[in-house]
Order: structure tokens, then sequence, then C-alpha cells
């Protein structure tokens, strides 16, 4: 089959995976819901053209942070993507760069920073930290970052510890021999299968700092020169105070569903973050976004960008650079096609005026979206 959407990518890659690498990929928290809820939102939206509109010149890039990307997405950061090829986050920086898209690189890469940085060239990439116990290997990622070209930071404040994942818990799911987090010191690696527990829970159980709060921003502001970004806030509660500790972004995101599960729907949550913080602030959403039609629909709601999580493991799974370039360019593509379809040729012609509510409000629902 030729591969026209990342849903092929999905089916491809389910076939060429090990089952407990699928499960550990695809699964959520506690019943899934909250991954089921994040593609159902994307149906409560339909679209509301406009026509007899000049739409010759589509133009989906955009800048960040001073740097520019050929459509407003990125790459979300994923743990170990040698589960998915064995060149891992080598590949993955090789796809973004030709794809023209950010690159948030997770703390648990497989691939040292300074290689990833050499793969991905002048292309603009971010790095992702959990804030472990050992600060002394925090304020090393900081620096390194920095030094090898990182434009931010990203610190991930919905995990004080890995969520139950019921999918993990039963495949008592460990990370295989060869794959490891190396650039963290090899103490902090994550321990060996061990019968109904998952091995990356316990992992995170020892070595996250759950005690931390607003307070010790500070702490990793005096790291780093990096702006800082806060990936995880779902309330505009947190987006306020975010703002006043002086963080430079927010992603809104509930982990792909994958941490509380419960939690909203991450493009449910975006309009009251987007609406709390000041316009110069961007805001940022992941979560079950698979189609072009999935980020206009986030962009229009107020998102600067989207990141994109498992559409990437599924290219990575099925051909590796190649194949997640692939998946970035038909997002773009597909973006590039509602943007001409719905009459709004530019980024900044997206806006609230192009979603009503789906089914509208009148109408008697039946049944829940499927998941
Ligand atoms: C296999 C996998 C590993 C992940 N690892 C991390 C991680 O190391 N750090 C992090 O902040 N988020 C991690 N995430 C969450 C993603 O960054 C992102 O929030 C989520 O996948 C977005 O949803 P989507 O997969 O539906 O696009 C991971 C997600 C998956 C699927
Ligand atoms: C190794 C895990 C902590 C990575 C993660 O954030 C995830 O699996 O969602």
């Amino acid at each position: 089959m030729l591969p026209l959407t990342p849903a092929d990518y999905r089916a491809l890659a389910r076939a060429r995976l090990p089952a407990a690498t699928w499960d550990f990929f695809e699964g959520g928290a506690g019943a899934e819901w909250t991954l089921r809820a994040n593609r159902a939102q994307f149906r409560r939206h339909v679209l509301r053209p406009r026509v007899l509109v000049d739409v010759s010149a589509p133009d989906c890039s955009t800048e960040l942070f001073g740097a520019r990307l050929a459509a407003p997405f990125g790459v979300a950061p994923m743990a170990y993507h040698q589960l998915a090829c064995p060149e891992g986050e080598i590949a993955t920086a090789r796809a973004a760069r030709a794809a023209g898209a950010l690159l948030v690189v997770s703390i648990f890469a497989g691939r040292r920073l300074e290689e990833i940085a050499r793969a991905g060239g002048d292309a603009p990439r971010w790095l992702q930290l959990y804030w472990l116990r050992d600060r002394a290997a925090l304020a090393d990622l900081a620096g390194r970052a920095e030094a090898a070209g990182f434009g931010a930071l990203v610190l991930t404040v919905d995990a004080p510890k890995v969520a139950r994942r019921l999918r993990d818990l039963r495949n008592s799911f460990a990370v295989p021999d060869g794959v490891r987090a190396v650039n963290l010191d090899a103490a902090l690696a994550v321990g060996a299968a061990r019968s109904g527990s998952s091995a990356i829970e316990a992992h995170s159980v020892e070595q996250f700092d759950r005690s931390i709060t607003w307070a010790d921003l500070s702490w990793l502001r005096q790291k780093t020169s990096l702006p800082l970004v806060l990936k995880g806030v779902l309330t505009a509660e947190d987006a306020r105070r975010a703002v006043d500790h002086g963080v430079d972004a927010l992603v809104v995101s509930n982990h792909g569903g994958r941490q509380l599960d419960g939690a909203p729907p991450a493009l449910a949550a975006l309009p009251e973050v987007v609406d709390a913080v000041p316009a110069d602030c961007p805001v940022l959403v992941d979560g079950g976004i698979r189609h072009g039609t999935d980020l206009a629909k986030a962009l229009a709601l107020g998102a600067r960008a989207a990141l994109i999580g498992r559409p990437v493991l599924w290219g990575l799974a099925h051909s590796g650079e190649p194949g997640a370039r692939h998946v970035l360019d038909l997002l773009r593509t597909e973006l590039l096609d509602t943007l001409v379809l719905s009459g709004r040729p530019t980024l900044a012609d997206l806006d609230r005026t192009l979603l009503a509510d789906w089914p509208p409000p009148h109408h008697l629902r039946r049944e829940d979206p499927p998941g």
C-alpha cells in the first residue's frame, strides 16, 4: 500500500513492531479515556469555508523564537526512538530538518545530544527535561543543550511520576537491551523487566523529583539563558502562574493521554490557556493531531504551533528517516490543502470564525463520538 496519510503509516508500523513496543507507543493511562478524548475532540468542530478568496499563494510557514519553520509544527519529545528504528533520534533529526519542522528531543533520547545536533544542522531543536532528583544531571544537560545549539528547554510538568499504563503493566514492559538514555549517567537508566510491573513507571518513581513547585523554576532559570517552555499545562490558572514565573512559552498537553486519565482533551483546554496569557507568549498544543485539518483547528483556537507525537514514531518504524519525513510532509501538504480549500490562505487567516461546533448544540446526540 502506498501510504498517503499518517493513519496509513500507523497500520504499516503496527505490522513491523513487537506487540509490547506497539502497546508502549500507542497506549495511554488508566482506562485510556483521555487518549480517546484527544481524538474525539477534533470531531466536535467543523470547518466553515469561505469562498471566492484568492488562494493562489497559500503559506503555512512561521517563526518561533526567531527560528523559521516550513509549517507550524514540530516533533513532540518522545523517549527511545530506537524502539522504532535503529538510527533512533538521528533519523528523526534528519527527517525534521528536511521537513522544516521543529524537533523536541526527549531527555530519554537514545542518541547523544551532540550527535543529534550535528544531524539536525541549523534546523531548530529544543531539549525536553523531566525534573530528576539528580540536579547535577539536569544542570549538565542544560549546559550541553545550550552548547549544542538547542534553542529552548522544555520542562514537562505533567509527570511527577509515569502513570499506571495498564498495557505496560500487563506486558511487564522494559526498555530492551541496547537501548538506553545515553545522555544520562548509566546509574540513572531504566531497570530490568519485573513481572507485572512497568520498568518505566518504577524508574520514574525512583528518579523523578515529585516535590518540586513553582519556586524551583528559578533554579533551572539560573542554569541556562535559553527560553523555558512548560509542557503539560491544561488550565488558565497554571498558565497565568507560568507567565508570572517568567516562563517563555507553554505546551497545552495531556501527554497524549499517557498521564492523568480523565484530564481534558488538549484541544478543549487550549482556548482557556490562550485567553489567559499575553499575546506574546506562544502557546503550543499536542495530542491526537493526525490530519492537516486537525492542525487548522488547533491554530484557529489560538495555538502558535503544534507538536506531533505517535505519527512520527509510525513513520520511523516504517522506514526510519524517509518514513518520518514523509509523515511530516503529508501533514504539511494536508494543512496547505486545508488553507486553500477553506479560503484562508495564511496562518493569520485562521481564527475562531473558522470553526463551528459539531454536532450543533440543538442536535440531540444519540451516542458518544467514537474513540
Ligand atoms: C512513546 C512515547 C514516548 C513519550 N515520551 C515523552 C518524553 O520523553 N517526554 C515528554 O515530555 N513527553 C513524552 N511523550 C508525550 C509526547 O511528547 C506528546 O505529548 C504526545 O505523544 C502527543 O500526543 P500524540 O502522540 O497523540 O500526538 C511520549 C509519547 C509517546 C507516545
Ligand atoms: C520514558 C517515559 C517517562 C517517557 C514518557 O514520557 C512517556 O512514555 O510518555
